[in-house]
């Protein structure tokens, strides 16, 4: 159980990591990983009045307005008051970092800087299992069998918006809302920015940092490389 509750955010462009990087943080420190995507994911299967709404702006590559995505995700926020969480795809802008910030004391943002080629490179070979929202890389983490979901021997499928043409547009749109998210965090001394072309080799920075703000699990924490 850990002594004090910890809250964070992780940003970053699509495929620099967010995902990959939240997973590990959460089996090491055992915050809870939250994903706006899978929450948005979850609404619409559910058929909740702002899952259906959500839905018509995700069908068309389009961002989700900052009222749906503040209605739907600061109630969830509010009732994880016994659990320590991570934050991954929210806020994605000034107004939804605002209307966080109006739920919430954040003790840390990391923010990740990867190469537009190496994102590039990364998203075109990216694989999703839809149903569960796991991801594979097919030259990073491939799937024990090609084209199936581990677990669930589901096929796996690719997005069109991880293709290089939709890339560069999202890309474009990343920079342009996200500056003055992090222009915010980094006036409040929160936050932390990891700039690398590989996860294994970033990795162990932010662990080291989260060492020292939280205890980690000795079970689990032996699995990752040390500083070096
Ligand atoms: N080659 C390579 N692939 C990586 C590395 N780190 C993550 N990946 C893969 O890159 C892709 C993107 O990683 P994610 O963790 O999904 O990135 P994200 O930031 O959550 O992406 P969005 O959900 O689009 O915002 C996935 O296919 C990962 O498996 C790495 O260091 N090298
Ligand atoms: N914070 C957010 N604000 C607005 N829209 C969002 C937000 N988070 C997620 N979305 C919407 O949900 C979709 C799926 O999100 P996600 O699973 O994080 O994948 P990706 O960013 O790779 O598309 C996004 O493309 C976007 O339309």
């Amino acid at each position: 159980m850990m002594a004090k509750l910890f809250r964070a955010v992780i940003m970053g462009p699509p495929g620099s990591g967010k995902g990959t990087i939240s997973e590990r943080i959460a089996q090491s420190f055992g915050l809870k990983h939250l994903s706006s995507g899978d929450f948005l994911r979850e609404n619409i299967a559910a058929n909740t009045e702002a899952g259906v709404l959500a839905k018509t702006y995700i069908e068309r590559g389009l961002m989700v307005p900052d009222h749906v995505m503040t209605r739907l995700l600061l109630p969830r926020l509010e009732e994880m008051t016994r659990h320590s969480w991570l934050m991954d795809g929210f806020p994605c802008t000034l107004a939804q970092a605002k209307a966080l910030n109006s739920t919430c004391d954040l003790d840390l943002v990391i923010s990740l800087n990867i190469p537009y080629e190496t994102l590039k490179d990364r998203l075109s070979d990216r694989w999703i299992h839809p149903a569960s929202g796991r991801v594979y890389n097919m030259g990073f983490n491939p799937p024990h069998v090609q084209g199936r979901d581990d677990l669930s021997g589901e096929p796996l499928i690719q997005h069109d918006n991880d293709q290089p043409e939709a890339l560069v547009a999202r890309l474009r749109h990343y920079k342009d809302v996200a500056k003055p998210v992090i222009d915010l965090y980094k006036s409040k001394g929160i936050l932390h920015m990891f700039s690398g072309t590989e996860t294994d080799r970033i990795w162990p920075y932010i662990n080291s940092l989260l060492s020292t703000k939280i205890p980690s699990r000795p079970e689990t924490d032996t699995q990752h490389i040390p500083l070096p």
